[in-house]
Formats: C-alpha cells, sequence, structure tokens
C-alpha cells in the first residue's frame, strides 16, 4: 500500500550546516508516528520542507504517491497536509472562533461574488462555518472564551486552538510540531487522549516532541533524527533499547 507520507533522501543545507542530510522516511495511512531527536537535529527544518516553508536542495517528499516537492506552503496544504508550529502562529488579533474559522478557508465552495453581495448562500455558509468551529473547539476540549482575542489567552488554550485550527482544514495528515511544549502535567494528559482522538478520525498524525514520556506512551512507531538523517525507526520500545539512539542523547549533553 502507498504509504501517506514519504520522504526522500531529502537535504537542506543553511550556510554550512546541512540541517537535513539524505532523510528517508515514511508514514503510512492512520499511523500515529513521532520524529525525535536533539535540539538541532533538523526535525523543524524537515517539516518545514515537507510543508513548504523551506525548498530542500535535494530529495523528494511525496503525499499519497503524488509528488508534493518544493510546492508553495498554500499548495501543500490545500493537497491535504495541516500543520501547527513550534511557535504558534495564529492571528492574535482575531477571536478564536475566527482563527479556527481560518483553517476552513481553503476549503472553498464560496466566491468573492457572494462575500461581497452577503447572499444568502454566502451567510448559510457562514453559520455552517461557525457551527463547525464550534465543534472543532469542542473536539479539542476547549473550555474559554470564543468570541475575544486569541492573544488574551493562556499558552496552553492557544495551542488547543492551534490544533483545532489545523482540525478543521479536514486534511488526511496533520503534523504537530511540539505540541507538549510548555503545557502542564494535566494538559499533556489531556493532549495524549486528543492525539489517539485525532487518528480515530481517520487522520494521520506526525508529531515533533522532546517529552519523551509523551513520546513513548502515544506513538506507534519512532523515528529518530541525528545531524540531519535518519538513525532508528521502530517501535517505542525497540528505540529506546537502540545503543544508536543513547549515544545521539548521550553525546550531546558533556
Ligand atoms: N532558517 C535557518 N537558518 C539557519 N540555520 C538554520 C535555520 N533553520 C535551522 N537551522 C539550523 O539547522 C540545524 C537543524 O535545526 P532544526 O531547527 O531543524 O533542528 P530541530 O531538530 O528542530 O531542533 P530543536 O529540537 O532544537 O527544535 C541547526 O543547526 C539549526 O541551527
Amino acid at each position: 500500500m502507498t504509504a501517506l507520507l514519504e520522504v526522500r533522501d531529502l537535504g537542506i543545507s543553511f550556510g554550512g550546516v546541512r540541517a537535513v542530510d539524505g532523510l528517508t522516511f515514511s508514514v503510512g495511512h492512520g499511523e500515529i508516528v513521532s520524529v525525535i531527536g536533539p535540539n538541532g537535529a533538523g526535525k523543524t527544518s524537515a517539516f518545514n520542507c515537507v510543508t513548504g516553508f523551506y525548498k530542500p536542495s535535494r530529495g523528494r517528499v511525496l503525499l499519497d504517491g503524488g509528488d508534493i516537492t518544493g510546492w508553495s506552503p498554500f499548495a501543500v496544504a490545500a493537497a491535504g497536509v495541516a500543520r501547527t508550529f513550534q511557535n504558534l502562529r495564529l492571528f492574535p488579533d482575531l477571536t478564536v472562533l475566527d482563527n479556527v474559522r481560518a483553517g476552513m478557508h481553503l476549503r472553498g465552495g464560496q466566491n468573492a461574488f457572494d462575500a461581497l453581495l452577503r447572499t444568502p448562500r454566502f451567510k448559510r455558509a457562514e453559520r455552517t462555518l461557525t457551527d463547525e468551529a464550534h465543534r472543532w473547539l469542542d473536539f479539542v476540549g476547549y473550555g474559554g472564551p470564543r468570541g475575544g482575542a486569541v492573544r488574551d489567552l493562556p499558552y496552553g488554550r492557544q495551542r488547543q486552538v492551534e490544533i483545532a485550527r489545523a482540525l478543521a482544514r479536514e486534511a488526511p495528515l496533520v503534523l504537530l510540531d511540539e505540541p507538549g511544549a510548555g503545557l502542564n502535567h494535566g494538559e499533556k494528559t489531556a493532549l495524549l487522549g486528543l492525539i489517539r482522538r485525532i487518528r480515530d478520525l481517520g487522520r494521520t498524525v506526525v508529531l515533533i516532541e522532546h517529552d519523551m514520556g509523551l513520546v513513548m506512551e502515544v506513538s506507534e512507531r519512532v523515528v529518530v533524527l541525528d545531524h540531519g538523517r535518519e538513525i532508528a525507526d521502530g517501535t517505542p520500545a525497540q528505540v529506546k533499547a537502540d545503543p544508536a539512539v543513547v549515544e545521539a542523547y548521550l553525546g550531546r549533553e558533556g
């Protein structure tokens, strides 16, 4: 069966630094896969190459067998990849609801003419989008106010809004960049359940995460990077016991 995401011999350099250097891995439909590795291993750069924020200098990215290498972030998103960011990228002055609705605009259905004249079709579509935004906020367990600006929310809530926005896009592949960062213990437990529920919707989840407790608990498979390459790929138990992985982490501490 074709993998949903296939990364082949991917590479990108910044000046003399090879951030990603011949990275190959794949993710099957419906999997929960974590990408881990020491600081600077190339995880975020690889995500950025996959999602079109960086143009790789070599290699290929295939989505469900189709080549999306070098596509713009907009085109990659429209092709079925949703993501969150290590440093949140919400619209701080927009309301919670509008931030989630912003995740849906790529799905189309209306045109500028409808919007300009506020036709009945436009108003109907608006109501549907608002209802859906509420449903996604419910889904991620968001319990805060929905009509106020996002910038006034505590960090954990902003993360929930960002995930709701990514899910609203209805993309089959969801990439989460350090979703556990800055969350307290209770919030991390909730996140674990949420990631499983996202997969139960039929989505495929790939996360970059530093919290090993979370990674080992939620992942079906773990891909380990070091110096821009894959050094291990297996179940959480397999990678934990892999000497190359232990070495990569311990080697950075001294
Ligand atoms: N835009 C950039 N310009 C210059 N160098 C960069 C850029 N992005 C990443 N790098 C460098 O590429 C290497 C890989 O960085 P990257 O952020 O991808 O690693 P990471 O595994 O995501 O790290 P972390 O876990 O700390 O987020 C690092 O040496 C980093 O300094």
